[in-house]
This record gives structure tokens, sequence and C-alpha cells, in this order.
């Protein structure tokens, strides 16, 4: 995948993404940004803060997940930034994780090249050498509840409207593994097992006390707590820290990274059942008809 920038570049997935836009940040530090993708650097604290921007609900869609590759190897292979503080730019949602329309009705070839995007962006988050702090400033279910999951910290805003949680279930459908080793990591074998047969979406208080976030706190104290975290965290020395974390880490990603392609087929075949098509369309109309 190769990134030029200031032009439109046509990627391997085959996705078209438009023009970066280069601007001066307040601080002088050079703010950039893809349609969806919203990147506000600070380079002399070395942090840079991601801003999810795919209204109305920053689903997972392929464009988007390749957006996000392409900003996290950029920020990766940039010796200014040491951390990154991931947050949404749309008001009231972190993300409703993976687009369902990238799951519905399209063929086998799509279905693999979009899951793909989605190991890509769990490994290239999950193995981070950077100190990554969520601060989920909305709801967070599934794919939106991972992204979580694979940050250094985690910070959620105090509105019961906030809920996290891996739902997979409730739509008929089931977190793969790797998605699972995550939160068995974050919260224990007995408490993720409860979570993901009953597809719990924690409101703040319960996600704090199961240990799925770190923090919680005011919604408009959000940001300066993920800055302080980030300050403590990047107090220490980067070699004994990224060591520290791949130690902790790697069998983790290795497991999925032996068996991607399994994973892949597994996925296609599963999400093209008739049935789950079927409970993954009801699900999406439910969606759409609860405003009506
Ligand atoms: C072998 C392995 C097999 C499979 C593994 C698959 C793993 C899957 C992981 C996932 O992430 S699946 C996605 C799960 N996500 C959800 O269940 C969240 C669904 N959404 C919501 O609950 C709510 O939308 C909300 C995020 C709480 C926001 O609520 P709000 O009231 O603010 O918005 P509204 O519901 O009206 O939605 C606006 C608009 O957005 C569409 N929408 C919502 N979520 C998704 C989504 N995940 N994908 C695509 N589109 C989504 C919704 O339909 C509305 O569309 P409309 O404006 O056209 O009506």
């Amino acid at each position: 995948m190769a990134l030029l920038a200031g032009r439109t570049v046509l990627l391997r997935a085959g996705v078209r993404l438009g023009a970066e836009a280069a601007t001066r940040g307040g601080n002088g530090a050079r703010r950039f940004a893809s349609h969806r993708v919203l990147v506000e650097p600070d380079a002399a604290a070395g942090i840079a803060t991601i801003k999810l921007k795919n209204p109305p609900v920053n689903s997972l869609s392929l464009e988007f997940l390749t957006e996000l590759i392409i900003c996290l190897e950029k920020l990766e292979n940039d010796k200014t930034f040491r951390g990154i503080i991931l947050t949404s730019d749309c008001p009231g949602i972190f993300s409703a994780g993976l687009d369902l329309r990238e799951m519905c009705g399209k063929n086998p070839a799509h279905y693999a090249e979009y899951w793909r995007a989605v190991q890509e962006i769990w490994l290239k988050l999950y193995l981070s050498n950077m100190v990554l702090v969520a601060a989920i400033n909305g709801a967070s279910p599934a794919g939106g509840c991972l992204m979580a999951l694979t940050c250094d910290y985690r910070v959620l805003a105090d509105n019961p409207r906030y809920r996290i949680g891996l739902n997979e279930t409730l739509l008929g459908i089931i977190a793969p593994f790797w998605f699972k080793d995550n939160l068995v990591n974050t919260i224990g074998h007995r408490a993720a097992d409860r979570a993901l047969q009953l597809g719990l979406l924690f409101p703040p208080t319960e996600a704090l006390q199961v240990g799925m976030v770190d923090q919680v706190v005011p919604e408009d104290q959000i940001h300066s707590t993920a800055l302080s975290v980030m300050s403590q965290w990047l107090a220490i020395p980067d070699h004994a820290r990224q060591l520290t974390k791949s130690m902790m880490r790697k069998a983790t990603a290795d497991h999925l990274i032996k068996q991607r392609e399994a994973d892949i087929q597994n996925f296609v075949s599963f999400i093209s059942k008739d049935s789950i098509q079927k409970s993954l369309q009801v699900y999406l109309e439910k969606l759409k008809q609860k405003k009506h």
C-alpha cells in the first residue's frame, strides 16, 4: 500500500482515496487529514490525536478502514510521534463497529477483502509501538469496542448512552477468536465468557467495574484526562515499554497472524450463509426503523 502525499492514490485493496489535506494547527504543527480520519498532531509533546469522522456513526467501512490503516502506518513510521489518542469526531458515537453494509449482499471476494482490512486494523493497533489511549466519547459496540480494546488505556465519558461491549451474538453472529482473545486479556475469562455469550453492552459504571475501561470521567474532561494519562505512559523509556508491550501481546497477535487466511475463509463462508445474511438484514432494517 503506498501513500503519496497530496495526490489521489489507488490502493491494493482497490479503494480510491482522495487527496490528503495539510494545514497548520494552532501550535504551528502540521495537521493532516484524509476524508474521514482527522489527525491533530502535537509535535512538541510527541502526541497525535486521531479523530474518527465517518458520519453518522463511524461505521467501519472498507474505505474508512483503509484510510485509518494508512494513517496509522504514517504515524508509526514518523519518529515525531510516541503516542496516539484515539477518539471520535461524531457526537455521541465512538464507533458503531463494522459496517453492516459491507457484510450484506456482497460477493465472497468482497467479504474476503473486507475481512483482511478488519484483521489489518486490529493488528496495526494492537501491535503499535506507540502508546495508544482511547478517549471514548460515545457509544462503542462490537468493532468499535474492539478498537478501544487494542489501546493501552481506555477513558470513557460518563454518559449512560455510551455503552461499550462485544454485542455480536445479538446480531446472530459470533465474535472471532481474536476479538475474544483481546477481550479475555482485558477483563478475564469468566467476565468475557458472560459478556460474549450475552452480547453485553456495558454502561460506564458497569464497564469500569468489569474492567472494560480504566477510567470514567465527565464528558468535558475526556481529552484532558487522555492527555494526562498519556504523559504518565510517555514518562516510561520507550524501549522498555515497547518490549514489555510486545511480550504481553505477541502470543495473542501471533494466534491470528498464523492463521489469517483460514480466518478469512471462515469469515467468508460464515457470512455468506443465507441464514446469517437474513439475520443481518433484519438487524439493519430494525436500526433504520427505530427512527420512524
Ligand atoms: C466468523 C466471524 C463472523 C462474523 C464476525 C463479525 C464481527 C462483527 C462486528 C461488528 O462490529 S458488527 C456491527 C455491530 N454494531 C452494532 O450492533 C451497532 C448498531 N448501531 C447502533 O446500535 C446505533 O446505530 C448506535 C451506534 C448506538 C447509534 O445510534 P443512533 O440512534 O445515534 O443512530 P442510528 O441507530 O439512527 O443510526 C444512524 C444510521 O447509521 C446506520 N448504522 C448504525 N450502525 C451501523 C453499522 N454498524 N453499520 C452500518 N450502518 C449502521 C443506521 O442504520 C442509520 O442509518 P439510516 O440513517 O440510513 O437509517
